[in-house]
């Protein structure tokens, strides 16, 4: 018997960071909205743990117990007092260390599966506690939808959403390492006043109006100067969809992929293909959001 749970990826609509925590981390306000690329978890009861990776990045994503899904599968099992002997296989779509959250999908989605091939039966208040331990971003892989998260993006509150928005993703020919960004927000940041990051009340009101004009007006990332100065070249992927007629152009979290909202599914076409014309990226895909989060199979 298996069990395979589906898990989206997202961009982060807004994200506006604090200073740097004692503890490393950085207070956010965190706006995901999970989008409709997709990593599949498979898990199989085996005589041990063991992970297998398919997709084209395949080759990027640890196979050991660091991996994010093999983290998951160990701390549900250490809680129950049970062995995590399964095979975890990812079918992997969504972009390595892309700031889209496709590790974090994994962890939210091998907790679903394994808590589900185990009838573990964990709360959804104990699956989501689970989560944050392995991440700031693994909460929201399980909920999906759209969600403000603070803290350090792990505490979420779900949000309205009135319609569909259409998003086309540029993904880079490298990855960019997430505390990295973070560090360089904090050399940036030096000698200058961070404000408390807050959620922009226009960017939430045009998530629950389905109004993509307004949210284009309203999106942003404080982490974008920090991913541009490590990642220079992202500025002529930014402005290649810029002036094919996106709406908004910014980078996806930590970075590099970059993310282009547009009207509708017709404008997004026609920005996928002056991106990919542009030579400015490795890859171009098109996905709508908001999507459901962790869904078994
Ligand atoms: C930046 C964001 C935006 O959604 O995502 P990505 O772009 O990486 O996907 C997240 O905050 C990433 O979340 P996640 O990838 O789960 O990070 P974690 O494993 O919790 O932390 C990795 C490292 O990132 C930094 N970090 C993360 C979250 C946070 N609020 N403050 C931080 O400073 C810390 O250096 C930490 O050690
Ligand atoms: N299941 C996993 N899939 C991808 N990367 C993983 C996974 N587990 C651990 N990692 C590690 O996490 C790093 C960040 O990957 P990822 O979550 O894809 O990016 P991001 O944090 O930018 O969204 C990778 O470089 C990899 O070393």
């Amino acid at each position: 018997m298996s069990v395979t749970v589906r898990v989206p990826a997202k961009v982060n609509v807004q994200l506006a960071v604090g200073a740097a925590r004692p503890d490393g981390f950085h207070d956010l306000a965190n706006v995901f909205l999970a989008v409709g690329l997709y990593d599949e978890v498979t898990v199989t009861p085996a005589e041990e743990l063991r992970i297998t990776c398919a997709g084209p990045d395949a080759d990027q994503v640890p196979l050991d117990r660091t991996n994010l899904a093999a983290r998951a599968a160990i701390a549900l099992a250490g809680r129950r007092g049970i062995e995590p002997h399964v095979h975890i296989h990812i079918a992997k779509d969504i972009p390595v260390a892309g700031g889209m959250a496709g590790g974090s999908a994994d962890g939210a989605g091998a907790l679903l599966a394994c808590d589900t091939l185990w009838g573990t039966g964990a709360s959804r208040s104990e699956l989501l506690a689970l989560c944050a331990e392995l991440g700031s971003d693994v909460p929201f892989s399980l909920v999906g939808g759209a969600a403000l998260g603070v803290g350090r993006g792990e505490q979420l509150t779900a949000l309205e959403t009135g319609g569909t928005f259409h998003w086309v993703f540029a993904m880079a020919g490298r990855g960019l390492s997430t505390p990295a960004v973070f560090r360089e927000f904090d050399r940036l940041a030096q000698g200058r006043e961070i404000p408390e990051p807050v959620a922009s009340a226009e960017l939430l009101a045009a998530l629950a109006k389905g109004d993509a004009d307004a949210l284009a007006a309203a999106v942003s990332n404080d982490l974008q100067p920090a991913a541009l100065s490590l990642f220079p070249e992202l500025a002529d992927t930014l402005e290649a969809g810029r002036g094919a007629g996106a709406l908004a152009a910014l980078v996806s979290g930590s970075g590099p992929t970059t993310a282009f909202l547009a009207r509708d599914a017709e404008a997004a076409e026609k920005v996928a293909a002056a991106l990919r014309a542009s030579g400015t990226c490795r890859a171009v895909r098109l996905a709508a959001g908001p999507v459901a989060g962790a869904t078994v199979l």
